[in-house]
């Protein structure tokens, strides 16, 4: 989509916007874009986004783990004509690097999950749907053409839904089906738990679900819950006012027939499976042509298992460091299963990615592609689709500097003796 130099010229358009005087619509530093999110967004809003389990040591780690490694340049090597171009599921992406599967988007921005495909269209990065999502998949392929989507499958109990989820996917050109394995249960996450935030969050990110038919036909019957109403205190009548409001059929309707309630039960009751075993691949397998990827592998074993299960590649991550407090930081367990997979598939990261270059160190460890998470989110919360935009564009340039700095004119130059161990541990680290 893209050419070449993109990100070149890319810095010489920032400098010569800024000698006239105009200012970028976000902040470029990922400290300050984050700071400018948490003021522009409500409260329960960013602390569910910025928030991870327990003490958040995770979510340091995470970011500690990157400024223990050094960039170490090359020079002298001819750096015009840069590609960091990879191929990945037979797709030449222009960059390696995709949108992760982010949910409730609508605590972001009113068109959430749509603005974001927009933006990921126009830079042709690929946009990872998300099960959770706050727009239906459909609506997001419909705003992309026919640039890459891939869809993220959160197993429900269902194994209908399930079915039902992987065709509907299919049918929106989605490339890759992605299956987030560290989110079974949601993490113990105080922020949220502190400011009450359930209910804030209760009925948001279920788009998936209430435009599937396979869903929308489980609530019609009694488990459905249809018929229950619930004790009409203030808080769960502002619950359920905020739910049939953000549900079609009009708000009256909605109210009396109890569907928005019921649908809410039934998504909590059936979005995840927690007895899954590595056995039931199968069942996908057997279900879909499409590529499997499998999130959140931070076990070198398992990367060997997911490969011997027919997974066509992984992605290791600790989701952002929201589910489990203390784990290994994302970037510490990314040699380990690299090694393991040993170039048999594509080995994908997330978790601490703000800048390009992470994107470098990542790669540099042995990443095929990385997955940018939260700063795309806060790009959409201070100015929709234009945000997500520039806060793409800002890493792509970035990556695409450090790249010609280093002395790397392709991605396969970008090895590991260009990273050194820090000598020294690091001090604060920037979010
Ligand atoms: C608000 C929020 C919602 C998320 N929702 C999902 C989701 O629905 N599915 C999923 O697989 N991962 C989800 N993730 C995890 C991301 O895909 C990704 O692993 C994580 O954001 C990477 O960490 P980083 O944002 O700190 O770089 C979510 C992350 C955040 C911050
Ligand atoms: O919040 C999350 O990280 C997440 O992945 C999720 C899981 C289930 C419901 C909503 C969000």
């Amino acid at each position: 989509m893209r050419e070449r130099g993109f990100g070149v010229r890319r810095q010489t358009e920032v400098y010569t916007s800024g000698l006239a005087g105009r200012l970028p619509t976000v902040p470029v530093d990922p400290g300050r874009l984050e700071r400018a999110a948490r003021r522009k967004m409500g409260r329960r809003a960013f602390a569910y986004v910025v928030g991870g389990a327990g003490s958040e040591s995770t979510i340091r780690e995470n970011r500690a783990a990157f400024e223990r490694w050094r960039i170490v340049p090359r020079v002298l090597r001819g750096v015009v004509g840069r590609d960091a171009s990879v191929e990945l599921f037979g797709r030449r992406l222009s960059y390696p690097l995709l949108l992760a599967p982010v949910g409730v988007l609508e605590v972001a921005h009113r068109e959430a999950d749509v603005a974001v495909a927009r933006a990921a269209a126009r830079l042709g990065v690929p946009f990872i749907f998300s099960s959770q999502a706050s727009k239906t998949m459909e609506e997001c392929a419909a705003a992309m053409g026919s640039a890459p989507r891939w869809f993220q499958l959160y197993w429900s109990e269902s194994d209908e839904l399930v079915e039902s989820f992987v065709a509907r996917a299919e049918s929106c050109g989605c490339e890759v089906i992605v299956v987030t394995l560290d989110t079974i249960m949601l993490g113990w996450r105080p922020r949220d738990l502190d400011l009450g935030s359930l209910p804030f969050l209760r009925g948001m990110g279920i788009a998936q679900y209430t435009s599937d038919p396979v869903f929308r036909r489980s609530l019609a019957g009694p488990a459905g819950g249809a018929s229950e109403r619930p004790p009409v205190t203030p808080s769960t009548l502002r619950a359920l006012l905020g739910l049939a409001r953000r549900h079609p059929g009009g708000l009256l309707r909605n109210l009396r027939s109890g569907e928005p309630l019921a649908a809410v039960r039934r998504f909590v009751s059936t979005y995840s499976r927690t007895s899954l075993r590595w056995e039931d691949l199968a069942f996908l397998r057997e279900r879909t042509r499409l590529p499997v990827l499998l999130k959140g592998i931070l076990h070198p074993e398992d990367a060997r298992i997911a490969l011997e299960h027919g997974a066509d590649g992984v992605i290791v991550s600790n989701h952002g460091g929201r589910q489990v407090d203390g784990e290994i930081a994302a970037l510490d367990a990314l040699p380990g299963v690299v090694e393991e997979v040993g170039g048999r598939a594509p080995v994908l990261f997330d978790s601490g990615i703000r800048g390009g270059a992470d994107v470098f160190k990542a790669l540099a460890l042995g990443a095929t592609a990385v997955c940018l998470g939260r700063p795309y989110v806060y790009g959409l919360a201070l100015a929709g689709e234009r945000g997500v935009a520039e806060v793409v564009e800002n890493v792509l340039a970035e990556f695409d500097l450090t790249m010609g700095l280093a002395g790397c004119r392709s991605v396969a130059e970008i090895s590991r003796d260009l990273l050194a161990p820090a000598a020294t541990p690091p001090r604060g680290s920037r979010p």
